[in-house]
C-alpha cells in the first residue's frame, strides 16, 4: 500500500513531557475507512500518542504523514485542516450557542462538495439532540454535549474521526447511544480511531486494534484475533 493510501502513517515516534520520555518509537498506520481501537491501561501513553499525531505535543521526533504529506512538524491547526477531526472528552461545544448553531457553524462539505452528513442526518442520528435543538450548548447534559461534539465532527466530513474516551463518565443509556453511532460512522466508511475503557466494546466495533504498554505498541492485529490473544488481558490488567 502506498503511503498516500494511509490517512496517517507514523514511524518511530518518540515524545517527551519535559524530561519524561513517554513514547518510545511508535509505528502506526491508519488506512482509509478503517476503524482502529487503541487499547492500554491508564497512563500507558494513548492520549499522548493522539496528542502527538495532532501536533499538540511539541517535544517529538519521528516521521508523521497524513495522506502521504509530511506533517512531522505540523501544528494543531494545520492538522485540523487536513481531514482529521478530534473529539476530545466532553469538549468542543460552544456553551452560548444553540445546538443548531453549534452544528451549522461546523458544517463543511465533503470533497465532492456534498453535505453527506447534513444537519437533518445528524438530527436523525441523535434523536436526543433533535429534542434539544434550540437549547444552548451549555444547558446540555454531559452525554448530550458529547453527542453534539461528535455531530460537529461529522459535519466537517473528516476522513478520520478520533474519539478519545467518548463514553467516559456517561450514563449507560447514553453510552449505548454513542456506541450505536460509532457503528453507524463505521458503516458509512469514515475511518475512526477509538480509545475507550470498555475494551470489549472497542474490539467489537473495530477492524483492527493496537495495544500500548509504557509508550510502546506491544500487540496489534485484526480485532477478532486480538480478542482471543492470551496476552491481551495481561496488557490491559484485567
Ligand atoms: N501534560 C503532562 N505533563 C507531564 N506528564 C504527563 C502529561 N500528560 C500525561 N503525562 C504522563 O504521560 C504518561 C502517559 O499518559 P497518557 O495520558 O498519554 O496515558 P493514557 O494511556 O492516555 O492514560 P489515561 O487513560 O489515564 O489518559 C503518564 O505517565 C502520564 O502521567
Amino acid at each position: 500500500m502506498s503511503s498516500s493510501e494511509h490517512i496517517i502513517d507514523a514511524r518511530e515516534i518518540h515524545a517527551w513531557y519535559g524530561s519524561s520520555h513517554i513514547l518510545h518509537g511508535i509505528d502506526l498506520q491508519i488506512n482509509r475507512g478503517e476503524t482502529v481501537g487503541l487499547l492500554g491501561r491508564n497512563g500507558m501513553g494513548k492520549s499522548t500518542l493522539i496528542r502527538t499525531l495532532l501536533g499538540h505535543v511539541k517535544q517529538r521526533t519521528g516521521h508523521i504523514s497524513f495522506f502521504g504529506k509530511d506533517m512531522s512538524k505540523a501544528r494543531p491547526h494545520e492538522v485540523a485542516r487536513s481531514g482529521v477531526a478530534y473529539v476530545p472528552e466532553g469538549r468542543g461545544v460552544f456553551p452560548n450557542l444553540s445546538v443548531r448553531e453549534n452544528l451549522v457553524m461546523a458544517a463543511r462539505p465533503n470533497k465532492r462538495g456534498e453535505q453527506e452528513w447534513s444537519y437533518e442526518r445528524i438530527m436523525q442520528t441523535f434523536p436526543r439532540l433533535k429534542e434539544r435543538e434550540t437549547n444552548l450548548g451549555g444547558q446540555l447534559s454531559g452525554g448530550e454535549q458529547q453527542m453534539l461534539s461528535i455531530g460537529r465532527a461529522l459535519m466537517t466530513h473528516p476522513e478520520l474521526v478520533i474519539l478519545d474516551e467518548a463514553t467516559e463518565g456517561l450514563a449507560p443509556m447514553i453510552v449505548n447511544e454513542i456506541w450505536r453511532v460509532v457503528g453507524e460512522i463505521r458503516s458509512s466508511g469514515m475511518a475512526t480511531l477509538i480509545v475507550d475503557r470498555n475494551y470489549h466494546k472497542v474490539l467489537a466495533n473495530s477492524d483492527r486494534a493496537v495495544v500500548m504498554q509504557k509508550g510502546q505498541l506491544v500487540l496489534q492485529g485484526e480485532a477478532d484475533k486480538i480478542t482471543n490473544d492470551p496476552e491481551l488481558t495481561g496488557y490491559l490488567g484485567v
